[in-house]
């Protein structure tokens, strides 16, 4: 059977915790230098290292079956690689900016000029609003234009705001995407059944840790005339366990909640009694 052929950013802020996360799904992405294919045949797959903004472009046409790119990416490359997983890491907002005071909403767009290196997807923005303007492609460092009198606003990734700050520039509007990292396949997949067990595979290993990164195993003990008030501060992704305790009319809870919520939970369940409260990370998971 042919390896799964997967698609992973080379470098830059995807490239670490693309490698991280499959690391954690049970993948050996082993670079050790800078190869740009590795093995893993314990999984059999094939890890192909490239540009994030490549990988969109290689999956779309067929030459690879899956990758990790950026959503903002993968749009503005225009191939019919589809999103098959939201991955949580390399959040940003695609903003437009200019220098605070001279535009203030998209409207103000009509005819200016607009510096930014996803040409496509902003293309597409303005036309679903209707507005023409002029779009100046840049490679990088987009901030930069409208001080040199090259652009009279930006649309770029926005994260910590940082840069925008330092280039003197503000957003303005409504951001244009909210993008992060995400898992894509192309139409080859749907050619082989093994390819498409692969990723269905994939899929669920990914699922599984970050379940594993958003919830937290719960434990705790309760009497029994609190279980019914208790289940319903966890409710679990299906249903709670319970194990009868040795100490009569007392039962053992283990329930998933979501990480963030666990601290306010555990004050409610102290409050309707339960004892002996515990929370435990899970390394990963199939639900
Ligand atoms: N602070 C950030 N800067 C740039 N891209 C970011 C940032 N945070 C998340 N991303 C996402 O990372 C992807 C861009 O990755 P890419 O490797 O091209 O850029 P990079 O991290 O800026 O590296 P480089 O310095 O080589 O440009 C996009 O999907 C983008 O939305
Ligand atoms: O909001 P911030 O946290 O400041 O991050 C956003 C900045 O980071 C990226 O630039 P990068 O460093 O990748 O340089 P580039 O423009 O050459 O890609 C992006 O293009 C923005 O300029
Ligand atoms: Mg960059």
């Amino acid at each position: 059977m042919a390896p799964l052929r997967f698609a992973l950013p080379n470098k830059g802020s995807l490239s670490a915790p693309a490698a991280q996360m499959l690391a954690e799904a049970g993948y050996r992405v082993n670079r050790s230098g800078r190869e740009l294919i590795v093995a893993d045949p314990a999984n059999d797959v094939q890890f192909f290292f490239l540009r994030p903004r490549d990988i969109a472009v290689y999956v779309g046409e067929g030459s690879l079956d899956v990758g990790i790119t950026g959503r903002d990416l993968l749009l503005d490359s225009t191939v019919s690689a589809k999103e098959i997983l939201p991955l949580g890491f390399g959040r940003a907002k695609f903003f437009f900016a200019s220098k605070p005071g001279t535009i203030d909403d998209a409207a103000g767009l009509e005819g200016k000029r607009i510096a930014t290196s996803y040409p496509n997807l902003v293309e597409q923005h303005l036309d679903d609003l209707n507005i023409k303007a002029h779009l100046v492609r840049l490679d990088g460092a987009v901030e930069t234009a409208v001080e040199l009198g090259v652009a009279d606003a930006i649309a770029d990734v926005v994260e910590t705001g940082i840069t925008l700050k330092t280039s003197g520039l503000e957003t303005f509007g409504t951001p244009i995407l909210k993008s992060e990292a995400v898992l894509i396949q192309g139409d080859t997949v749907a050619d082989t059944p093994e390819s498409v067990r692969a990723v269905e595979i994939l899929h669920r290993r990914l699922q599984g840790v970050l379940i594993a990164r958003r919830y937290v195993i719960l434990d705790f003990d309760c009497p029994a005339e609190a279980q019914e008030e208790a289940f319903k501060l966890v409710p679990g992704i299906e249903s709670p366990t319970v194990s009868p305790l040795a100490r009569e009319g007392w039962v053992a809870v283990r329930s998933l909640v979501p990480r963030d919520d666990a601290p306010f939970i555990m004050d409610e369940l102290w409050r309707v009694g339960a004892r002996a409260i515990l929370v435990s990370s899970l390394d990963t998971c199939r639900i």
